[in-house]
């Protein structure tokens, strides 16, 4: 590590030795950029020795001072409370360095050193996203650049890379073959023979998101190869300690997530083509054939549905600031019309995903380790921390477009979806994350619609919630065909090895809950947001 003795330690006494440790190897590794840290108290018996474990709650964000930059700290860093065992964190330094979620001021792009990993990065960063151009922020506190949303793609990742530098062949080499090495039980031995590669070449967040993407892949394919019942402990040094890094410099788990699976894995295969289902392929896949590319496709396209109803969410905010009712009501009328479209878009699962393949081949690799019998222990992620970690698997309640619409609409949930929901929300990027949390910082649509005499608002914020329920209704019926009727079905057809499905997961999702209970107590308490006259 070169310009680890040039660099002054991180003074942060109070961290947990091991997140200590880290905090200063990562700073070191990374000269000149900032250093994110986002620390909670972790509960007393829970994982003690792991820096970072599944739930990263963001009650505390702060920007330490980084010896290069010389930034400035937004909020003191707090000492630990009295009994706190241990402490929490996450390293996100691109973001912090390109981009502040919430209302931070950017150091000018000049004090990047002329070759660093931000400059960099950010001569990569595409135009409509970059935030960090050196000059104030925008006075409009939630627009769309400051969370890295992309005004025509919303939080899908632009046009995302394809291809890592040709250094990382042997990742990317492995992961084009994905689908064929599990399928012939050769994946594990070939991730077995893979040089552990260092992750210090890499790039911007573009290559660090197609990283993340093909690492979470192959850990996906290495843990479920043989199926829930030949699951691993371990996963080898060579793929935990890159994967692990990749995820601390993006603020996202060590596991696939929606992020990778949706938002960072689609190309035209036309460049200059629509983007629609047909001139669309995943970069990278798992085992399901048409039917993985069908089902990850539709979701992309919700997602592209969803844009013009994030920009009604902003729009209804300034319109909620400034007291301008017009504007709050064609941003309602908006919202509304993008649910309606990403409903539409939702049923073309029907078409493109079979039930059958879904629920036996595909589902076990999404699967986490946490909460799944299969892994009671976690996995243990060799040469990054001695104790197993656990991780929920991914899931589309992982998208934030749902998240953010329900924050909007002032949408109630039970105390235990919520925390579902809310723990979802550790899988997000962390600016997609800060932009729920600001929505849910702004001045309440409900109260405003509720002490307003203008039933137009309140027709139109019913719209909203009756388009709201009819999406979660037939979400519903989609999980009812590809997990219950699945199940039944499968059980009689009792398919073989990688297709026998998931025991461990027959009553629970993939994120681990229980998935009807959760998912008609998330759509009644939606319907339960209608104003009445
Ligand atoms: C075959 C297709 C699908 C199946 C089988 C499915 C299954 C599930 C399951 C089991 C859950 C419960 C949470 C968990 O355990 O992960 C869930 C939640 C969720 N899913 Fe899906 N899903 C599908 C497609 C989609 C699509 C395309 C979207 C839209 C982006 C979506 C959005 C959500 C959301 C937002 C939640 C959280 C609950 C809510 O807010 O209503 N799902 N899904």
């Amino acid at each position: 590590m070169a310009a680890a003795s040039a660099v002054a330690p991180l003074n942060l006494p109070w961290l947990h030795r091991g997140c200590y440790e880290r905090v200063n190897q990562q700073h070191c590794a990374n000269p000149g950029l900032r250093t994110q840290l986002v620390h909670t108290p972790l509960p007393q018996g829970q994982n003690p020795q792991s820096c970072r474990e599944d739930t990263i709650g963001v009650p505390c964000w702060s920007f330490s001072p980084c010896p290069h930059t010389g930034g400035t700290a937004r909020s003191p860093i707090p000492k630990p409370a009295a009994g706190v065992g241990a402490q929490r964190l996450l390293i996100s330094n691109l973001y912090s360095c390109l981009l502040s979620p919430s209302g931070h001021r950017h150091p000018p792009r000049t004090r990047f050193g002329a070759g660093s990993a931000q400059s960099r990065a950010a001569q990569r960063v595409p135009a409509g996203m970059e935030a960090g151009d050196g000059k104030e922020e925008s006075p409009q506190p939630m627009a769309l650049s400051r969370f890295q949303l992309s005004e025509e793609y919303g939080f899908l990742l632009p046009n995302p890379l394809t291809e890592l530098p040709p250094s990382y062949s042997p990742w990317m080499d492995i992961a084009h073959e994905l689908p064929q090495l599990i399928a012939s039980h050769q994946l594990r031995a070939r991730i077995h023979q893979m040089p552990q590669l260092n992750t210090q070449h890499l790039q911007g967040r573009e290559e660090l998101h197609l990283a993340h993407l093909v690492l979470s892949f192959l850990t996906m394919g290495y843990v479920w190869q043989e199926g829930e019942e030949g699951s691993v402990k371990v996963l080898p040094r060579n793929l935990a300690v890159p994967f692990w890094e990749v995820s601390q410099a993006l603020g996202l788990p060590p596991i696939l997530t929606h992020a990778d699976f949706i938002l960072a894995n689609w190309r035209r295969k036309d460049p200059s083509g629509p983007l629609e289902i047909k001139n669309l392929e995943p970069i990278i896949s798992l085992p399901g054939g048409e039917s993985l590319h069908g089902f990850i496709l539709v979701t992309l396209l919700v997602e592209k549905a969803a844009v013009p109803g994030i920009k009604a969410t902003i729009q209804a905010i300034h319109a909620l600031q400034h007291l301008d009712d017009e504007r709050l009501h064609r941003a309602l009328q908006g919202l509304a019309a993008a649910i309606g479209d990403m409903d539409k878009a939702l049923q073309q699962m029907h078409d493109y995903v079979d039930p059958a393949v879904f629920y036996t081949v595909i589902r076990i690799f999404l699967s986490g380790w946490r909460d799944n019998t299969a892994m009671p222990h976690g996995l243990l992620y060799e040469g990054v921390s001695k104790q197993p970690m656990a991780f929920s698997g991914g899931s589309a309640a992982q998208s934030s477009v749902l998240h953010a619409f329900d924050e909007l609409l002032g949408i109630q949930h039970s105390q235990e979806s919520t925390t579902f929901l809310h723990r979802m929300r550790d899988y997000m990027p962390p600016p997609h994350r800060a932009f729920i949390r600001d929505i849910s910082q702004a001045p309440s649509l409900r109260q405003h619609i509720l002490s307003s005499a203008d039933p137009r608002l309140r027709e139109a914020f019913n719209h909203c919630i009756t388009a709201l329920v009819d999406f979660r209704s037939h979400h519903i019926a989609i999980v009812t065909k590809y997990i219950a009727v699945a199940k039944a079905r499968a059980r009689q057809e009792e398919a073989g090895s990688i297709g026998k499905p998931p025991a461990a997961l027959e009553a629970k999702g993939t994120g681990g809950s229980h998935v009807f209970i959760f998912l008609k107590s998330v759509r009644d308490s939606t319907r339960e947001g209608l104003i009445s006259a």
